[in-house]
């Protein structure tokens, strides 16, 4: 297969390091690490050890291919998407955190647009070397749900180049699932600085614990099949797996960069408003961290 993986930070290096195994794979990124890889290679370590040579540029504009990854933040999604719309793909996929990419991406592409989530870890040490952290999976399907052949084909092109990948048909669902998940770890390690096992026990717990069940509620009203329950019981099971984490968010406030608060607590805040559900913690998170950003990037 012919891909392009736009945004290749942690994720989109680790996910397109290990497709280059097996399909020819032009990653889209930035100055040096884009360079060391024309020159040097990618190499991959952590879960993996290998080194591949995928081709690398710094321009996303005009390029075609079967499939485009895009790993961009949420918060570049619009820019990366009016970008892919100068080129040509049968078909996208994004695998990012948050809500509202895939119809971002929708609005400028003329392909199916493919929604997934990934429990890969991943971390961009020095230009051209990623870190695989954690091995995960990826799942992948329609937005807002039901089998697609177009989704088997991307999940055997992953699973081909080791990547555990699978195509499921309750993709708005899961998206939810991850949501609450994010909306309770996120903000509440990056205000508190600390790893994730620490939401294991006492108060910061409670306030994480609230968040992912007013997003539940969020996700019924917006017809998602998703108990409180549920996403409790997958809140505790992601703090234990990560214990040793440090969550994205808190990773972003620790370097001074822009969070992927809107898409997240911020996504819930704005669905929450519209079928007019309270969501006091979500609210009240997505204001603290947006006060940081204020203050503490350049974003205003
Ligand atoms: N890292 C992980 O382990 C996981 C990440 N995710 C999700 O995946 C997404 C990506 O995360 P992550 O990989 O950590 O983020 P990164 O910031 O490491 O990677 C994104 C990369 O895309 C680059 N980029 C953005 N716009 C362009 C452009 N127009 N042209 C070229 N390069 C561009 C960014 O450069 P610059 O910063 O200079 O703009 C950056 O290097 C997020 O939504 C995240 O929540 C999900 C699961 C795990
Ligand atoms: C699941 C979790 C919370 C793992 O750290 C994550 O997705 C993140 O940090 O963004």
């Amino acid at each position: 297969m012919e891909i392009v993986v736009f945004g290749a930070g942690s994720l989109g290096s680790l996910l397109g390091g290990l497709l280059a195994s097996e399909h020819r794979v032009t990653l889209v990124g930035r100055d040096p690490h884009v360079s060391t890889i024309r020159s040097e290679g990618l190499s991959i370590t952590g879960r993996f050890d290998r080194t591949v040579a995928p081709e690398a540029t710094t321009d996303g504009a005009g390029l075609a291919a079967d499939l485009v990854v895009v790993t961009v933040k949420s918060f570049d999604t619009e820019d990366a998407a009016r970008t892919l719309a100068t080129g040509e793909f049968d078909v996208a996929l994004s695998v990012q955190n948050g809500i509202g990419n895939e119809e971002t991406l929708s609005k400028h592409l003329d392909c199916p647009v493919l929604a997934g989530t990934a429990t890969y870890g991943a971390r961009l040490d020095s230009p051209g070397h990623v870190d695989c952290t954690g091995h995960g999976e990826l799942t992948l399907g329609p937005r807002d749900g039901g089998v697609s052949s177009v989704a088997k084909d991307v999940a055997e092109a992953f699973t081909a180049a080791d990547i555990e990948a699978n195509a499921v048909p309750d993709m708005s669902r899961k998206l939810w699932e991850k949501l609450a998940v994010n909306a309770g770890i996120n903000p509440v390690t990056a205000l508190s600085r600390v790893r994730n096992g620490v939401l294991g026990e006492g108060s910061a717990s409670e306030i994480s614990r609230t968040a992912a069940v007013e997003t539940a509620h969020v996700a019924r009203a917006e017809g998602a099949d998703l108990s409180s329950h549920t996403v409790l019981s997958r809140i505790d099971a992601v703090i234990d797996a990560t214990a040793r984490n440090q969550s994205s968010m808190y990773q972003d406030v620790l370097a001074g960069r822009r969070t992927e608060i809107e898409a997240i607590n911020g996504a819930v805040l704005e669905r929450a408003e519209v079928h007019g559900i309270d969501v006091p913690v979500n609210r009240t998170l997505t204001a603290l961290i947006r006060a940081w950003e204020r203050e503490n990037t350049d974003k205003k």
